[in-house]
């Protein structure tokens, strides 16, 4: 049976990717799409992602889009996600969160939805980016005490939030695995007259240039040498592919908060 898909931010970047994807898979179907842009309402999504017309058209009524799917895959603003969240308890729908740069009360809306629904949240759905943290954590264990840990991470010039999502959970990751608290380690940027580099803290730089998809290097810097692991996605698509194989994958999951490495399986 075909999966009925609908896609919250259908009219933004990767909302038309993952539009794209949709028409490519044989097992799903985009049954409705949302977006609060103005000039997007109405428009037909296919259309609006270059692939023709679908019969499905932008539409600002959240409620009525949730209402209509099998599975909801949200990559829109933080500012949706609170009423996503709560279209989808009302509609028992399960939930693909993409969307990064959350705020507390945002997080707790997802995190409250999980007690009742089963939600997938990912800052990043490649399977790079995946197995990368499984990379790091290993790192950190093996010489994360004894290195200096920097987190650098590239943007298009467009993404709005700052450190990534992806750039967060790497360095929470790190943190976790050397026992640290981020919200206490964390350096964001420096200038100006910063003292020597506390050995303890975990370095995050940021670079918005142009149209880079997605870069991130977690930087290991001890006495003589350096280790340096890096991802680099140069298409969309593999995050809308890798969020769609997260939709195929909820459908029919207990309730509970997952992420990609539940998606795929994977126990490092
Ligand atoms: N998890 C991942 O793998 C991954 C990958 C890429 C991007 N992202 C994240 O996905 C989000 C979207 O990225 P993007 O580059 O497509 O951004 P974008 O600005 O191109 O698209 C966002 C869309 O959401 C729409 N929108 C805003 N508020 C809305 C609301 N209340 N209801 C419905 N639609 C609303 C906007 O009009 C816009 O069309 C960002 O948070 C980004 O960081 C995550
Ligand atoms: O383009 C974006 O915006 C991306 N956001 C995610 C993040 O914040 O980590 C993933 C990569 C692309």
């Amino acid at each position: 049976m075909s999966t009925a898909v609908a896609v919250v931010g259908a009219g933004g970047r990767m909302g038309r990717m993952l539009v794209d994807t949709i028409l490519r898979d044989e097992e799903a179907y985009l049954v409705a799409a949302a977006d609060r842009g103005e000039q997007l309402l109405g428009q037909d999504a296919g259309e609006l992602a270059g692939i023709g017309a679908l019969g499905v058209e932008i539409s600002a009524n959240l409620e009525a889009v949730v209402a209509a799917a099998d599975v909801v895959i949200d990559f829109s603003l933080p500012q949706a996600t609170v009423e996503v969240a709560a279209a989808c308890r009302q509609h028992k729908c399960p939930l693909v969160l993409g969307t990064t740069g959350l705020a507390a009360g945002q997080s707790e809306a997802v995190a409250e939805l999980s007690q009742h629904n089963a939600v997938v949240h990912a800052a990043n759905y490649s399977t790079g980016i995946t197995l990368l943290t499984a990379l790091v954590e290993q790192a950190a264990q093996a010489v994360g005490a004894q290195s200096d840990i920097e987190i650098i991470e590239a943007h298009h010039r467009h993404k709005v939030d700052a450190p990534s999502g992806t750039a967060l959970r790497l360095g929470e990751a790190v943190a976790k695995e050397l026992g640290r608290d981020l919200g206490q380690c964390a350096v964001y940027g420096r200038e100006g007259h910063t003292g020597e580099r506390d050995s303890k803290t975990i370095g995050f730089e940021t670079i918005r240039a142009g149209d880079i998809v997605g870069e991130h290097t977690v930087m290991f810097a001890g006495q003589g040498e350096r280790i340096e692991l890096t991802h680099k996605a140069s298409s969309r698509s593999t995050f809308a592919v890798g969020a769609l194989r997260a939709a195929h994958w909820v459908i029919g999951q207990p309730a509970g908060l997952y992420d990609m490495r539940d998606v795929l399986g994977l126990s490092c």
